[in-house]
């Protein structure tokens, strides 16, 4: 589903992402991992269009979609979950899934917010809330329910788990799990390394902006003092 190959990222004298290859298959859960401004977050936001590579490419189901822009590449089907969720605070709850369905029909849209709260209960609960109310939790469960309204392809999760509570952040891995029920291919970028091994299929680790290590937990856990001497 999604290839990167080789991408570079650069910001003036900084290049934040260099010769990153990624892959994530329908249905699979791939971390990326690494320490602060290891590029985690330029990998995710290359891949969604919202900076500029400076090389490599980005394809997406056979198409090179490298250099379109943000909305271009969340019509073909990528969604992005920005760290700290991205909720707007003077809207409900239900107001924000439906911003999550603005390029749907009226009534697609209700069915698809309203199957996200049978998936989502607290939510359901919570739906005539402002989202300036909600925990950490519920904005983090928010937000992914916002992005899987219009049946994205491709969930790109920026430190979901970023600033919650660990028995939240359980909760919150849970439901990425959760994801994996259909053909949803999810990337997400994670600081810490159990939680990413904890539900990836594959993982990728960076270091100053450099995928110096790959394989799926089971591999990288024997390597553990190595991953995490690279997570500094
Ligand atoms: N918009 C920007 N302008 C200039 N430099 C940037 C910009 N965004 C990121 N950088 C730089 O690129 C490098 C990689 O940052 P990035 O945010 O991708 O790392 P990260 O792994 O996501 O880190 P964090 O966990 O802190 O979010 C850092 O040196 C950062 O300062």
């Amino acid at each position: 589903m999604l290839r990167v190959e080789s991408i570079a990222v650069r910001f003036g004298a900084v290049q934040a992402v260099q010769d990153v290859d990624i892959v994530v298959d329908p249905g699979e859960i791939v971390a990326v991992i690494g320490a602060n401004a290891a590029g985690k977050s330029s990998t995710l936001n290359a891949i969604a269009g919202i900076v500029k590579t400076s090389g490599g490419r980005i394809v997406l189901d056979g198409v090179d979609v490298t250099g379109w822009s943000n909305y271009r590449i969340a019509r073909a089907g990528v969604r992005q979950v920005p760290e700290g969720g991205g909720i707007l605070n003077s809207l409900t709850v239900d107001e924000n899934l439906r911003v999550g369905g603005n390029r749907m029909t009226r009534d697609d849209a209700r069915a698809a917010i309203e199957a996200s709260y049978e998936t989502f209960p607290r939510l359901a609960e919570r739906r005539n809330v402002l989202g300036g109310t909600l925990s950490g939790g519920e904005r983090q469960m928010l937000s992914i329910a916002r992005a899987t309204i219009s049946a994205p392809k491709l969930l790109l999760l920026d430190e979901p788990s970023f600033g919650l509570a660990p028995a939240i952040v359980s909760q919150v891995f849970e439901l990425v799990e959760g994801l994996k029920r259909g053909d949803i291919g999810v990337l997400v970028a994670e600081q810490n390394a159990a939680r990413a091994f904890a539900i990836a299929d594959r993982v990728y680790v960076l270091q100053q902006g450099r995928a110096v290590l790959e394989g799926p937990p089971s591999e990288l856990e024997k390597n553990s003092a190595l991953v995490e001497s690279y997570l500094g």
